[in-house]
This record gives C-alpha cells, structure tokens and sequence, in this order.
C-alpha cells in the first residue's frame, strides 16, 4: 500500500478531540464562522478548538477562546454540557463541550467584535435563533441544541399518593398541578402510577402551554388524534422527550451485556433524559447516549442525578452532597440536573457543582 494510502487510512482512524465553548450572556449566544477552506468550512461553529496533549478539555476551552476571541474566561463557571462522537466520514471528532456564561461587563466589551483575533467573523445570536437552525452548524453541533434546549428549572409532578387523603386523588391530582403549575415550564409527569395516560393528557390539554416529559413506556397514542390541536398547536407536539428511570436505565445496559436477551426497544421518536443515582447508572447512561447517537436516534438530553440533599418525598434515600454529586456528575456525557432537596434559586450553586439545571416538586411551580 502506498504511504499516501497508508496516511488517509491513518486520518480516518484517528480521533480528534475538539473543546467547544457554548458562550453566552443571558439569551445572546456567541458564533463564529468558519472559513470556507476549513474541515466543515462555510459553516458557523461555536468557538473551540483541537485539545493539545498534556492539555485537558477545561484548559483547551479557556485557551482556545482567549486565542480565538481575546475573551478571558479562566474565573467564569465552565460547565461542561456533555461529550460525543462524530464520525463525518473524512474525519472523527469527539466533542467535549462547556457552556460559559459571560458577564455583563465581559459581554458588554465584546457585543461588538465583528471579528476574531484569527480574522473570522464573529456574530451574536438570539437562542431561539440558534436553536431554530437559523445559523447553519456542523452535522455534530445537532446533539449540543438539543442539549441547550435544556431550561435551567424543570418541575416534576407530584406523586398521585400524594393526594390518597382526598376522595378523588385522580381530579385532585389534576386540578393542583392544572392551577399551580407556571407558564411555559418544562414538566417532567412523574405520576408513579400505572394507570396515568389519562389524568397526563387531560393536564396537557388544560395547560397547552407546558412542555412534558413522559415516561417513555406509556402509551400517549390517544394524544394522535386529530380532535386533540389546542391553541393551533397539536397537544402530542407537547411532549419533549421521553424518560427513563434508574431502573429501567439498568435493565436496558443489562439487555445489551447479555446476547441471549433481547434489548429493549427505547424511543425511536423523542429524546431521552434518564434518572442516576451513581457511577454506574452513569457508565449505563453513556452507553445509550453513544448507542443513539450511532444509531441516528433522538438524543439522551439529560441525567437527572439525585438526592443531592434529603427530600421529603424519599426520607430514605442517603444523599450524594454536593462533592460527590460533582464527582460523579463530570463522568457523564449529557448534561446533568440536579435533583432531592432543591429549590430554584440553587441554579447557581448547581452550575459551579457541573449541572446546568435543577429540578424538583414542591419550590418549583
Ligand atoms: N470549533 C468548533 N469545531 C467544531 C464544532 N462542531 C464540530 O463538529 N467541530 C469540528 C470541526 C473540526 O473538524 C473540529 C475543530 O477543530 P479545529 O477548529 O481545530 O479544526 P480546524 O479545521 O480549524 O483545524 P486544522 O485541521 O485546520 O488545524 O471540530 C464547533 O461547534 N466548533
């Protein structure tokens, strides 16, 4: 084989590890463009770049935007978002991607550099913008909008036993979360109840506003009908993306160890968030994540990781706090939320922990 041959067999095989900065100050997302003679050139990019050896991925990110754009980011939060795997045929990519937001002084230094420090051009962007594909990505960058779609707050529905004392749980259940919940939240519908397509589809017609998050097990088929449009919008176009809980998570990665058993079929129409509670329920979650990404599937989009403190609704269950949640939050892929014993204002907190968004029930309605 000749050394030309030889040399592209060499290019194909070998991985390149690439650090992405999602930078962002409020809803102004930060894109740059990259030039036409680029890999994936005439396309716009979030600024990044190749990790160096010896380098990790938190310092190829503040290198590669201080050298890209002059911006400073070494005392900003650096959240890593998630990882993944692209092959694009003439070249494999692994994306290790942060989300950084700015400060108002940073931003306001910066909002008007229409090029960076390497001549390309840069541009801010609103995130419906971005996440409605005005700015055309890499074929890879699809995974991190759906990541980014992500609200920093998701509510969970309280369990149907939480309304056992009323003489009809069912219609107390749906009227409490039919008043309480707020406008446009992202609703995870964690019922606990096997019997609860009916009560999840009659709150998603009272409240069109809501985004839901349903077990990925249920049947919603019903919600298909041609009746159910509310407010223009088709009440099934409602549901976000399918969960999986720990232990359905566990029983898939063990599905796929054992070749006799037969793997269970997961969503084929809806991303994934997933419920972990350790480092193997996270080394399980990667595995799906990288599984549907090669697969060409919707996205897993989140791990909600718990308890991180005590909860009143699993008294039980000893509590990860913070450092270890933070351990075992940065093996994981996607992105994780934070969960047992929140309230929202501890976004904050989460974010300098390594989560990008907490989730609860009773602080957050
Ligand atoms: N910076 C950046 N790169 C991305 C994104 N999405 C994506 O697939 N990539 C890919 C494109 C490139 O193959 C690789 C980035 O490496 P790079 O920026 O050092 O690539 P390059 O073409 O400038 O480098 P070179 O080979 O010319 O030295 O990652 C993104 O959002 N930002």
């Amino acid at each position: 084989m000749s050394s030309k041959a030889n040399k592209n067999r060499e290019s194909q095989k070998a991985i390149v590890n690439v650090a992405v900065a999602v930078i962002h100050h409020k809803d102004q997302y930060l894109l740059g463009f990259r030039d036409a003679a680029q890999h994936q050139g005439n396309r716009y990019e979030f600024v990044g770049g190749k990790i160096d050896n010896n380098e990790s991925g938190e310092q190829a990110v503040i290198r590669e935007v201080a050298e890209e754009t002059g911006i400073a980011i070494q005392d900003n939060t650096i959240v890593k978002l998630g990882r993944l795997h692209h092959d694009y045929g003439d070249k494999q990519v692994s994306l290790q991607v942060y989300k950084i937001e700015l400060t108002t002084a940073q931003y306001e230094q910066h909002k008007h550099c229409q090029y960076g420090l390497e001549g390309q051009a840069l541009v801010w962007v609103n995130k419906r913008d971005l996440l409605t594909e005005q700015y055309p990505l890499p074929a890879a960058n699809k995974t991190i909008l759906e990541w980014l779609s992500v609200p920093t707050t998701i509510a969970i529905t309280y369990p149907l036993t939480h309304f056992k004392t009323h003489s009809d749980p069912r219609s107390a259940w749906l009227q409490y979360h039919q008043e309480n919940l707020a406008s446009k939240s992202w609703v995870y519908m964690r019922v606990k109840d096997a019997m609860s397509e009916d009560i999840v589809g009659r709150l998603m017609r009272q409240r069109p506003d809501i985004s839901v998050i349903v077990s990925h097990d249920a049947d919603y088929s019903f919600l298909m009908s041609k009746d159910l449009v509310v407010e223009n919008k088709h009440t099934s176009e409602q549901i976000v993306a399918h969960h999986l809980t720990h232990t359905t998570l566990m029983q898939w990665f063990d599905s796929i160890q054992d070749s006799s058993a037969s793997t269970q079929l997961i969503s084929h129409t809806h991303p994934l968030f997933v419920s972990c509670h350790d480092a193997a329920s996270i080394n399980a979650a990667n595995h799906l994540a990288s599984t549907r990404l090669q697969q060409q599937l919707p996205p897993v989009i989140g791990a909600f990781l718990s308890p991180i403190l005590m909860t009143q609704t699993h008294p039980h269950a000893e509590p990860l706090g913070w450092e270890t949640w933070s351990s075992l939050a940065q093996l994981a892929d996607m992105p994780i939320i934070g969960l047992g014993g929140l309230s929202p204002a501890m976004i904050d907190q989460a974010l300098t922990y390594g989560g990008i968004s907490v989730a609860g029930i009773r602080q957050f309605y």
